[in-house]
């Protein structure tokens, strides 16, 4: 499709979607199916997943009341705009403006400058008729910082912007398909103006005459629909990377290559060590990241219930979480991806394996709802916190729980002594916790070394991004273990669910033997009996490898790949993905007669000459 007939058609398929929702009707789990089986980016995400929340959570309840029947019907269509050309990961220098005018009781919108203009928001070119929008309130030539306002940009009888908004797509994205089904859009305000009652006003208020009334809740609550998009994003990595290892797993048992002894058949490449070392750690993620979302899932829905009450003690760890486990799972899924397009040779690079596709529409993951270094480091401000409060009689919950043991954690050896000791949960944990703390500690005894703290958090933000990978990582590990302590029908699933999470662990160990030997978490022999253990262990999986991938109910129609089809019929089914390309449709292609005939008359001319 061309990119008008791409978004065109994305249009129709959403709107048939929410048709279907209210007709059948449908859940709000089941609509989260429906939008995955719909699997095409598109104004909906950002209408039910942003500008929906961001009402729910920052409105008052007059503003609740008034806009969200609207929005739930449908009867208006938001986005949620805070980027701009200049400024994504700083919110706090947006410079859009919303100026309050007394006379008028309105606030007045301005993009002051080109790098004001906002730039990235998802169903803004086009599609959206409201938005919510990221400004600086100025009340009476004070600057009071980024406030959200609900925005209306386009005419409901006609869809054309409002005077004053200038608005339009940014252009075709990375891919040929991919994420170019959504609008993203640029906009910028002219003086335009808006009722004073327009600013989501739940945490801070401007009244009548003008006077500014700050929040007495954290300013940070303004971030909420970012925390909630991203708690999502971590389930959905799992979505995405299972996808892909569930193509690779059932291409690599089909494909065979050397090995025939005496004329007989070739390998399957699922057997090859090299294959497994690839493969298998990402089918172990595809659970590790199900498990981690699940909890994930549970810690936001506690953050939300005790907000609500006026509970902010776990708002701090929720956000490191959200953040840290986002950029962990997204970063390991794009990379997945790619390596599972790797794994599949040659095929993979066909776009009918569904990899090529499936990346393109999946790595913008890293950088959208936060920069992924960018919310690592704010991981590390949390663990510095955490690790100078430290013997300060304030004990670390949560995540940061186990810094509690630092004592013990940052001088005791691991007792691994052969190679199943790996199998035991407790000594597997304490090796990741001992890393993660001895990586954090080591962080800010250099921090302590500057006399300015920022300055020296400059300097080391690589070593903190690292830090705090070390901490998401323990996370993981520890869910998993969490997940199997818990109930799981069929002692077959748990011994499946078992090896695939001391995989998860091991991999994680041999990949960042660095930090591990260097932090004196483990020793060389350790690490060599982890690599011991590491192979039996997919020696165990490969006979239940296309079982586990199959175990994720993934339908030929949604994997949309030829190499992972359920049947593995997949060198016919090449053949005819081939035959339906246009240039096959003739045997001499369109341009032979202008380009490839002169070329060769000319070169036969030559030779006779
Ligand atoms: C094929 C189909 C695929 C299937 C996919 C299915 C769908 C997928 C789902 C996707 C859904 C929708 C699509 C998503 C589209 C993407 C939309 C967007 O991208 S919206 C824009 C997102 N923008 C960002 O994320 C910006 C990143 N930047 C920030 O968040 C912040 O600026 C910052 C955190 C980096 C810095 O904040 P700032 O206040 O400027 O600075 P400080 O570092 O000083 O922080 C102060 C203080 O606040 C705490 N903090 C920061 N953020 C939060 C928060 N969110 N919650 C709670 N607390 C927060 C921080 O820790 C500091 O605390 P102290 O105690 O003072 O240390
Ligand atoms: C597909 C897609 C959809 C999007 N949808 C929306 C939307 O609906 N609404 C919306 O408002 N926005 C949206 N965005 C914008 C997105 O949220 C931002 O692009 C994102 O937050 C990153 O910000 P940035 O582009 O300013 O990156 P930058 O911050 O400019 O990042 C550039 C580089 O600088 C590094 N960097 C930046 N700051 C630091 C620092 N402090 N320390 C160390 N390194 C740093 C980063 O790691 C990165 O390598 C979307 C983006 C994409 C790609």
């Amino acid at each position: 499709m061309t990119r008008k007939e791409l978004f065109k058609n994305t249009l129709r398929k959403s709107v048939h979607a929410w048709k279907l929702i209210n007709e059948l009707p449908l859940s709000d789990d089941e609509s989260l199916m429906l939008r995955h089986f719909m699997d095409q980016p598109g104004f909906l995400d950002l209408h039910w997943r942003m500008f929906v929340p961001a009402i729910k959570g920052q409105g008052t309840e007059e503003q609740k009341q008034k806009w969200l029947p609207l929005a739930n019907k449908m009867q208006i269509i938001g986005c949620y705009a805070q980027t701009e050309l200049g400024h994504g990961s700083n919110v706090q220098g947006l410079e859009t403006t919303a100026t309050f005018d007394p006379q008028t009781d309105q606030f007045i919108l301005h993009s002051p400058t080109q790098t004001s203009s906002k730039w990235w928001p998802g169903g803004l070119g086009k599609v959206s008729t409201h938005a919510v929008i990221y400004a600086r309130l100025i009340t009476d030539g004070k600057d009071h910082g980024v406030h959200g306002f609900i925005v209306q940009l386009r005419n409901m009888d006609d869809h054309s912007p409002l005077p004053g908004i200038t608005i339009g797509d940014i252009g075709v994205k990375f891919g040929n398909g991919a994420y170019n089904s959504m609008d993203n859009g640029f906009l910028m305000f002219d003086k335009f103006c808006i009722p004073r009652d327009q600013m989501l006003m739940r945490l801070s208020k401007v009244t009548r005459e003008g006077k500014y009334v700050p929040s007495d809740v954290p300013r940070q609550l303004m971030y909420g629909t970012m925390v909630s998009v991203r708690q999502t994003i971590v389930s959905n990595a799992s979505i995405a990377m299972a996808r892909a290892v569930c193509i690779a797993t059932r291409y690599s048992a089909v494909r065979r290559q050397f090995g025939s002894q005496n004329g007989g058949i070739e390998t399957q490449v699922i057997d090859y060590k090299t294959q497994q070392n690839r493969l298998f750690p990402l089918l172990a993620s595809a659970y590790a990241f199900r498990f981690v979302g699940e909890w994930l899932k549970w810690l936001y829905t506690d953050v939300t219930q005790r907000l609500e009450a006026s509970d902010f003690a776990t708002l701090p760890e929720a956000h490191a979480c959200t953040a840290g486990l986002k950029s962990m799972t997204t970063s390991a899924t794009s990379d997945g991806i790619e390596e599972c397009r790797k794994l599949c040779g040659g095929h993979g690079y066909l776009w009918c394996s569904g990899l090529p596709e499936l990346f393109a529409v999946y790595v913008p993951a890293c950088t959208y709802e936060g920069d992924n270094v960018v919310l690592q480091l704010q991981v590390a401000r949390f663990l510095m916190k955490t690790v100078s409060q430290l013997g300060s009689g304030k004990a670390p919950a949560g995540t940061t729980a186990y810094m509690g043991r630092a004592k013990h954690l940052l001088q005791c050896r691991s007792s691994i002594r052969k190679a199943e000791d790996w199998l035991n949960p407790a000594m597997v944990l304490e090796t990741f916790e001992a890393r993660a703390l001895r990586m954090a500690v080591s962080c800010a005894n250099n921090l302590s070394k500057f006399e300015n703290q920022e300055q020296g958090f400059s300097e080391l933000l690589a070593d903190l991004v690292e830090a705090a990978i070390a901490h998401c990582q323990l996370i993981v590990v520890s869910k998993f273990i969490v997940k199997l302590e818990g109930e799981i029908k069929g002692k077959g699933v748990k011994n499946q669910l078992k090896n695939l999470c001391y995989i998860y662990a091991l991999h994680l160990i041999h990949k960042h033997l660095g930090d591990f030997l260097s932090t004196n978490s483990i020793t060389s022999e350790q690490a060599s009996l982890a690599n011991h253990q590491l192979r039996s262990l997919y020696t165990q999986v490969r006979p239940n490898a296309v079982a586990l991938v199959d175990a994720f109910d993934y339908t030929d129609h949604y994997l949309g790949s030829v190499l992972g089809r359920y049947d593995g019929n997949v060198y016919p089914k090449l053949f005819e993905e081939a035959l339906k390309d246009p240039l096959n449709d003739t045997v001499v292609p369109d341009g032979y007669h202008e380009y490839i005939r002169p070329l060769i008359k000319q070169h036969l001319r030559s030779a006779r000459l």
